[in-house]
C-alpha cells in the first residue's frame, strides 16, 4: 500500500520504518528541512539504536523517500498517518497546533478517500475534530470526498522503538467504519500482533489510560522505596517479591530519581486535565504528579544527609538521557538534578554515551567527561541518573582509584550494592538503606 506519514521525529520516523520493512511503500514527511535532507541522505537524525541501518535499506530498495512537500507525498496515497508533536502547554494540555495545521493542510490537497490516521497522542475527541477541520478545507475548496480518520495510539519505548514495532504487544484501532477497518487491518495483517478493534474515542482513551497507568506503577514503587528508607527494608526485593504475581507482573517497578520523558508528564497532565475538563478531579492522578515532581528533592536531601551541605564539593552525574538507549533528554530527571546541585553550589561534571552535548548546551557552566573515567576524576560523589549498559559495565574499581571521595547515588537501583561495597564506596541506593530505622 502507499502510505504518507507527516513528523519524522520518533513516532514518524518508527511508523515509517516498520511499515516499509512490511513490504508498504512510505513518504515521510517533514517541515524541517535538514531533517528532510539528513534521513534522504540514510542519516539518522535521533539516536534509536538499529533504526539508521533499516532506513538506508529502504531508501536502497526504493521503498521510502523523503519530502517537505505534503503535496507530493499524497498523490496517489491511501492511509496518511499524522504522527507530529503534542507537546504540554503551560495550563498542562496537549498543544494540537501541528495536528490542527497538519489537517488543514491535508485538506487543502485531498482529491480522493483516503484513511487518515492519528498516531499523535491526543485527546479525547480528536479524531472528530481532525475530521472536521478536514471537512471544512474540502467546503472551502467546494468538494465533496469521503474520507475517515482513525486513532492508532503508538506505545513505542524510545530506545526499543524497532523492537516494538516489529513485535507489539497489540495493535490499538479506533475506526468510525467498516471500510476504515478492512484499510487498516489489511495494513497491519503481516505484523503479528493482538488487534483491538474499537472507537476513535475509546482509543485515544486506551493511549492516555496506558501511560498514566504506567507512570502510577512507577511512582507507587517510588513511595514505597522512601517507605523502604524508614523501615530499614530492600524495596528492590519487594519489588522482586510483588512482580512474581502474575496480576501485578515485574515491570515498570524500578524505583528511582522518577520518570521523566517526552510522554509520561505530559499524558499524566494531558489525562488529569481532561478530567477536570468535565468537572473531574482525578485525585490518583495528582498524587502522581506531585510525588513525582518530589522525587529529586528527596534524593537530593538523601544526598545532602551523607555528604552534608554540598557548597563547593565536586560530584559526577553519569547517565542524562531520560533513559537508557537513546539522546533524548526531554523531562530528564538529571536536569532538575543539575540545576538544584548548581543551586547547591556544588561542581557538576555530567557523563552519558550519546546525550552529553545537548546538556552541555543548557547547561554551559558544568564540565563534561569525555568517557566515564575521566569525568569521575576527583569527585568525592557519583550520581548514577540513567542506567545506560556501559555504565553499569565500567570497572568500578577504577573509577573508585580516579575519585577522590567514595560516595556513590545509584538514582537507579542499577549497580551491584555488594561489589561495590567491597570496592570501599559508601553506596546509597533508592528506599534500599537498610541502616536506619526509626
Ligand atoms: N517519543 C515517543 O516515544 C512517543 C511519542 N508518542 C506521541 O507521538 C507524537 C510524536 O512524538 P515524537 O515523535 O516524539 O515527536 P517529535 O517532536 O520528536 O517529532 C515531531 C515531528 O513533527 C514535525 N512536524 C511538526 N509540524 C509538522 C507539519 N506541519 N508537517 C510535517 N511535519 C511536522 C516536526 O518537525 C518533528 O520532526 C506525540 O504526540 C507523542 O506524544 C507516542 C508514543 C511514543
Ligand atoms: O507515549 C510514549 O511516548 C511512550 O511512553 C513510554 O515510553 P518512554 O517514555 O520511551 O520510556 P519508558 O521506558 O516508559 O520510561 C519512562 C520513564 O520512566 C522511568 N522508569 C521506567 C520504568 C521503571 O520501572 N522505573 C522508572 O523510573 C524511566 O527511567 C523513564 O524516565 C511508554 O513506556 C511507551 O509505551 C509509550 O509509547
Amino acid at each position: 500500500m502507499k502510505i504518507t506519514v507527516i513528523g519524522t521525529g520518533y513516532v514518524g520516523i518508527t511508523t515509517a520504518t516498520s511499515l516499509g520493512e512490511i513490504g508498504h511503500q512510505i513518504m515521510g514527511v517533514d517541515i524541517d528541512e535538514l531533517k528532510i535532507e539528513q534521513l534522504n541522505n540514510g542519516v539518522l537524525p535521533i539516536y534509536e539504536p538499529g533504526v539508521e541501518p533499516v532506513i538506508q535499506n529502504l531508501l536502497k530498495q526504493g521503498k521510502l523517500h523523503f519530502t517537505t512537500s505534503l503535496k507530493e507525498a499524497m498523490e496517489g496515497t491511501e492511509i496518511i498517518f499524522i504522527a507530529v508533536g503534542t507537546p504540554q502547554l503551560s495550563d498542562g494540555r496537549p498543544d494540537l497546533k501541528y495536528v490542527e495545521e497538519v489537517a488543514r493542510e491535508i485538506g487543502r490537497h485531498m482529491t480522493e478517500y483516503i484513511v487518515i490516521v492519528d498516531k499523535s497522542t491526543v485527546p479525547v475527541g480528536t479524531a472528530e475534530y481532525v475530521q472536521s477541520i478536514i471537512k471544512e478545507q474540502l467546503k472551502l475548496r467546494g468538494l465533496s470526498v469521503a474520507f475517515d480518520v482513525v486513532s492508532n495510539p503508538e506505545f513505542l519505548q524510545e530506545g526499543k522503538a524497532l523492537q516494538n514495532s516489529r513485535k507489539p504487544d497489540r495493535i490499538v484501532l479506533g475506526c468510525s467504519s467498516q471500510v476504515a477497518e478492512d484499510v487498516m487491518l489489511k495494513l497491519y495483517e503481516n505484523i503479528d500482533a493482538l488487534k483491538h478493534l474499537t472507537s476513535p474515542r475509546n482509543a485515544e482513551m486506551i493511549k492516555y489510560a496506558s501511560n498514566s497507568f504506567l507512570a502510577t506503577k512507577i511512582t507507587f514503587i517510588n513511595e514505597m522505596a522512601r517507605l523502604c528508607d524508614l523501615l530499614a527494608v530492600d524495596v528492590v526485593e519487594v519489588a522482586k517479591g510483588m512482580g512474581m504475581d502474575k496480576r501485578i507482573g515485574p515491570y515498570f517497578l524500578q524505583a528511582g530519581i522518577g520518570y521523566g520523558g517526552s510522554c509520561f508528564p505530559k499524558d499524566v497532565s494531558a489525562l488529569a486535565m481532561m478530567g477536570r475538563e468535565v468537572n473531574m478531579e482525578m485525585t490518583i492522578l495528582k498524587s502522581i504528579q506531585e510525588i513525582n515532581q518530589k522525587q529529586t528533592d528527596w534524593f537530593l536531601e538523601r544526598v545532602k544527609e551523607c555528604m552534608g551541605a554540598l557548597d563547593g564539593k565536586r560530584i559526577t552525574l553519569l547517565g542524562l538521557s531520560f533513559k537508557p538507549d537513546t539522546d533524548d533528554i526531554r523531562e530528564a530527571p538529571s536536569l532538575k538534578l543539575i540545576q538544584k546541585l548548581l543551586a547547591e553550589g556544588a561542581f557538576i561534571t555530567g557523563f552519558d554515551p550519546v546525550a552529553s552535548n545537548k546538556i552541555k548546551n543548557i547547561f554551559p557552566n558544568i564540565k563534561i567527561g569525555e568517557d566515564a573515567y575521566s569525568a569521575v576524576k576527583d569527585a568525592e560523589a557519583v550520581v548514577i541518573c540513567t542506567e545506560w549498559k556501559e555504565i553499569i559495565d565500567l570497572d568500578w574499581r577504577t573509577i573508585k582509584s580516579l575519585m577522590h571521595g567514595d560516595f556513590i547515588f545509584d538514582g537507579r537501583n542499577a549497580l551491584d550494592r555488594e561489589m561495590l561495597q567491597l570496592e570501599g564506596f559508601q553506596y546509597w541506593g533508592v528506599g534500599r538503606n537498610l541502616n536506619k530505622i526509626v
